[in-house]
């Protein structure tokens, strides 16, 4: 291996790396070719007391300094994370299979823009006064103590930095526990963070199975649980943490929908539908995976699609031309195999795609279902991955009325040239991220998050702030009581 993958130890607990050999064995594997590129293990009950102390004392520190000395640790973490975003970049493919090409403009750069843009509004976050006549009250944002960030494997370094940035601004400390699959990243983020002059304990990093995100999230000393993940495990994590009244974020699934309407310029609605299914292999949360096409482009958007599809260069991730990589696992793989047996079964029509490439790794070459109706398994169930369902329709209430027809409801996409028409039917879907002409745009300052069973609260800009900070109001009176006797 030309880049070194094995890293230190398997953890990051109150500055430094340790290691307990006695968890369970956690191999990481290249997905592009199916190599152990590092060998770590899952967190002991030990090494994750260890970063809960750690973290607890770290955050009575952390909390006392003023917001703009936390922001400048903030902002000093993303410029280190920019001029590393080469090597950041290298270790997110190792670790996920995605092409450099991706990664180099959207992970480590994206936890940057978190880092940066929290760090920026730390100094902001204050209370307010609220005038009550002679008396008066104000409210003080507080931090709510140690947190818990959950990672899934499809945007590691992403998801812990957007996790770190509005829980540290906000003066907690945070134990992060990234995915099994992709654990590599996130230690690096944790040496960047104390690099920058986050004290030791602030910002941990502990391995692990769903055991030990359980063991974390029903641990006393945690006051917040943020899962990225599926809705199966969001329900579980939901309840576990409500028993202690722990607040939570859920950044969870989703089947989301995309509409094109027939006045839509068709380069553009063919890009939009290229971003919203096979950009990271398919394997994004908020994917438009019903493609809602109105009958009269149907043909010319299939026709466009295939050719542009046949431009993509799949291959060696770690060569900057390759755009489409492998899966992330085997196991991913298989499941999305599954669903594409579903789809031929089910009587959808494979336009192209769904072979698995013959070469190592977990390669599937995208694919495109087309007269996909509402009630087929593809139409219905997350696939994550890269398998594209086109759907007819003709009119707008009707699509809108389907479109919504979903237990989840992360984001929704509108192509259309009419902007009345494309702000009343963005205005009419159940989503919480929405697109108008574009698809999959997450920039830090706009919220992103989900409504229905896609998930509770919003990462990233303002909104973040709430969800990880609690106010304290305080009644000022400034005359005398009166008490009844
Ligand atoms: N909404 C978003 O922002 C967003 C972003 C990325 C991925 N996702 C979703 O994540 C899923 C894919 O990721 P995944 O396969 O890693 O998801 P997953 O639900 O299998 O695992 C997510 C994380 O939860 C942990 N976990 C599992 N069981 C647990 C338990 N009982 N208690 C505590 N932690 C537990 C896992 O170890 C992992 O770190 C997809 O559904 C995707 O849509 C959502
Ligand atoms: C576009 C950002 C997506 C994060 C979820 O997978």
């Amino acid at each position: 291996m030309p880049y070194a993958t094995q890293p230190e130890a398997s953890h990051y607990v109150a500055g430094a790396y340790i290691e307990d050999s006695a968890g369970d064995a956690l191999p990481v594997i290249y997905p592009a070719t199916g190599e152990v590129i590092a060998n770590l293990h899952a967190a002991t009950q030990e090494v994750i007391d260890r970063a809960l102390d750690a973290a607890t004392e770290a955050q009575k520190e952390w909390a006392k300094l003023s917001p703009r000395e936390r922001g400048r640790v903030l902002t000093r973490a993303a410029q280190i994370l920019r001029e590393r975003n080469h090597d950041m970049s290298v270790l997110e493919t190792y670790d996920t299979g995605k092409p450099l090409q991706e990664t180099l403009v959207a992970d480590a750069t994206s936890a940057a823009d978190a880092l940066e843009y929290f760090g920026g509004i730390a100094n902001g976050l204050t209370g307010e006064h609220i005038p009550l006549g002679e008396d008066w009250a104000y409210t003080i944002r507080e931090p709510l103590g140690v947190c818990v960030g959950i990672g899934a494997w499809n945007y590691p370094t992403q998801i812990a930095a957007w996790k770190a940035a509005p829980a540290l601004a906000c003066g907690n400390a945070m134990v992060f526990k990234p995915s099994e699959v992709t654990p590599l990243c996130a230690l690096k983020l944790a040496e960047i963070l104390e690099e920058a002059g986050a004290p030791k304990g602030l910002f941990n990093v502990v391995q692990g199975y769903g055991a030990v995100g359980h063991a974390l999230i029903t641990d006393p000393r945690v006051a917040k649980v943020s899962l990225t993940g599926s809705v199966p495990t969001g329900r579980k994590v939901y309840s576990t943490a409500a028993e202690q009244m722990k607040h939570v974020t859920m950044e969870l699934g989703g089947k989301s929908p995309l509409v094109i309407f027939d006045d839509a310029d068709l380069d553009n609605a063919v890009g939009g539908a290229i971003l919203a299914n096979f950009y990271s292999s398919g394997q994004i949360c908020s994917n438009g995976t019903r493609v809602f096409v109105q009958k009269g482009i149907k043909e010319a958007f299939l026709k466009r699609l295939s050719e542009r599809l046949s431009q993509a260069i799949i291959g060696d991730p770690m060569d900057e031309e390759t755009n489409f990589g492998p899966m992330v696992s085997e196991r991913q793989m298989e499941i999305v195999k599954g669903y594409l047996a579903k789809g031929l079964a089910e009587g959808a029509r494979l336009i192209t795609g769904g072979d698995q490439v013959d070469r190592p790794g977990y390669y599937l070459t995208p694919a495109i279902f087309a007269d996909v109706t509402d009630d087929m398994t593809i139409a219905r169930e997350e696939i994550f991955g890269p398998v594209m369902a086109v759907l007819d329709f003709e009119e707008e209430d009707e699509v809108i009325a389907r479109a919504n027809d979903t237990e989840f409801g992360l984001s929704a996409g509108v192509f259309t040239r009419d902007i009345s028409r494309a702000h009343r039917v963005i205005g009419q879907l159940r989503a919480g991220t929405c697109f108008v002409n574009s698809y999959n745009d997450a920039p830090v300052e706009m919220p992103f998050g989900g409504v229905k069973m896609s998930g509770v609260g919003r990462e990233n800009a303002k909104a973040a702030i709430e969800h990880y900070s609690q106010l304290k109001s305080v009644y000022v009176r400034m005359g005398d009581v009166e008490a009844p006797f």
